[in-house]
């Protein structure tokens, strides 16, 4: 479970200050996938990176599974398992030494990590380049990589910044049926987009982000209903405020 208080973060630049997260609230319950769902520069990605501890907020409180990120940062990470924004892949490494070696730091014995590679790459459709070093990998190789090796421990907490970026069609439909797994059996998984339908096919609810702000929570029928909307992008584009932006 995941539950976020009032953050705030601004980021003080040569000349100016971009407040890029106001006030920020909302849950992610075990056994659902919770969509956050924003235009560029919404505060999405810094927002999960004070979830995922990467990033101190100013105000505001983040607690997963309980416990406070701030206070138990290593407690918090062995229960998350983190997707960043930055892939953040060792090219000297093999895939599968990338995400062997994080499951090494999550202490699990040898024989658990060829098990759970073996079960990643195969729903990431990642045998043709697992034994590849990854100098060279493209952009859905360095992801699917990332993915895998965020969740080689099995985590109880899944967060996701822009997951399917870079991903094929059909790579992008097995990971959703692996994270509805996943939800399935209890875990609480949170992922980034700005994209509508990527957030409406997997997503349970939806938190709409636009200038750093919580605009709308809520299923994707529910917020059809509060706009009056059917097309779930009209949806989007009118919770955003884009209109008015583009007015
Ligand atoms: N390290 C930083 N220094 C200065 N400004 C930053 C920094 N990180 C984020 N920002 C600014 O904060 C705002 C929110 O950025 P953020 O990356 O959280 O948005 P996002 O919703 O993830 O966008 P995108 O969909 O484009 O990835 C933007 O205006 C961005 O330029």
């Amino acid at each position: 479970m995941i539950h976020i208080d009032d953050l705030h973060k601004s980021f003080r630049t040569r000349g100016a200050t971009v407040q890029a997260v106001r006030g920020v609230s909302f849950s992610a319950r075990d056994g659902e996938i919770l969509g956050l769902l924003g235009p560029n520069g919404a505060g999405k990605t810094t927002t999960l990176r004070m979830l995922y501890t990467l990033m101190a907020p100013e105000q505001g409180r983040v607690e997963v599974d309980g416990v406070d990120v701030q206070q138990h940062p290593t407690t918090v990470r062995q229960r998350l398992g983190v997707l960043p924004d930055a892939r953040g892949i060792y090219k000297r490494l093999t895939a599968r030494e990338n995400i062997a070696y994080f499951g090494r730091l999550h202490d699990l014995d040898a024989r658990t990590i060829d098990t759970r590679i073996a079960a990643l790459a195969d729903t990431l459709a990642m045998g043709d380049f697992l034994d590849r070093r990854a100098e060279g990998f493209s952009q859905g190789q360095r992801t699917k990589t990332a993915i895998a090796r965020a969740l080689v421990h099995n985590p109880r907490n899944v967060v996701l910044d822009e997951p399917t970026n870079g991903l094929d069609v059909m790579t992008t439909r097995r990971l959703r049926s692996f994270l509805r797994g996943l939800r399935d059996d209890g875990h609480c998984i949170v992922f980034s987009s700005h994209i509508m339908q990527e957030v409406a096919a997997l997503c349970d609810r939806m938190v709409v982000m636009a200038r750093g702000e919580v605009q709308a929570i809520g299923t994707p029928d529910t917020l059809r209903r509060q706009t009056g909307l059917d097309d779930l992008e009209d949806v989007f584009v009118r919770l955003a405020g884009l209109e008015e932006s583009a007015a």
